[in-house]
């Protein structure tokens, strides 16, 4: 039998937030078609305030990679982000109708501590510590998109969200980026290894805490 791989093991230690993420009332509610419209205002806002930041993480991590091909890869899966994927949300807050003064809303604790980690990641100035956070974003995005079942959601809100994380594109590039992490895991000793591991970790966590806190409140 073959060893599990380092980004296996990594999310078979997370097994608890990572299942309780990608089953959430909120990726249920998506995949019906039945997130109430204040939910949705407040996610995408948000959401959208943790994209600069994965925006710039990938950034450092074009900047860390250990190879052209990579980089080039990397950087083709940036391009996506910063044009189906900003104009999906210029579209969706568009079409909620959310005024300009709330689009620029400040991040809540989730948010701010997703964004600080992903600061944190970035100033590894290490691939692998770049790597671990993308991995998780992306897997777990997948991870929750690939379980819809049955015909989208009428709504282009609901289904581009589904669509835009479970597409041949966006599947290959989550298998290739989880083995640039297990690669570069190979060259790590025990501390790179932890470090890897608790980003890892809290990045999962704060995946949970975020869908958490849509329905925090009434909104
Ligand atoms: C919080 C969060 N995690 C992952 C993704 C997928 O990129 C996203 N858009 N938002």
């Amino acid at each position: 039998m073959t060893e599990p791989s380092f980004t296996a093991r990594l999310r078979a230690a997370c097994a608890e937030d990572w299942d309780a993420a990608i089953t959430h009332r909120f990726v249920r509610e998506l995949s019906a078609g039945s997130v109430p419209p204040a939910v949705m205002r407040h996610y995408l806002v948000q959401d959208y305030l943790f994209i600069d930041r994965f925006v710039a993480l990938l950034g450092a991590a074009i900047a860390t990679a250990d190879s052209y091909a990579a980089r080039l890869r990397l950087a083709g899966f940036l391009a996506m982000i910063v044009s189906d994927e900003n104009t999906y949300f210029t579209r969706a807050l568009d079409a909620l109708a959310v005024p300009p003064e709330q689009r620029a809303a400040a991040p809540e604790p989730a948010v701010r501590a997703f964004q600080d980690l992903m600061a944190e990641a970035a100033a590894t100035r290490s691939y692998a510590g770049a790597l671990s956070v993308l991995v998780v974003a992306e897997w777990l995005y997948l991870n929750w998109a690939e379980r819809h079942q049955g015909p989208l959601p009428p709504d282009f809100v609901h289904a581009e969200w589904i669509t835009l994380h479970d597409n041949p594109f966006f599947r290959d590039f989550v298998a290739w980026l989880r083995g640039e992490l297990d690669r570069a895991a190979t060259g790590l000793d025990a501390a790179g290894l932890s470090a890897c591991e608790s980003l890892f970790r809290r990045a999962v966590a704060l995946e949970r805490a975020f869908f958490d806190s849509l329905y925090d409140a009434a909104r």
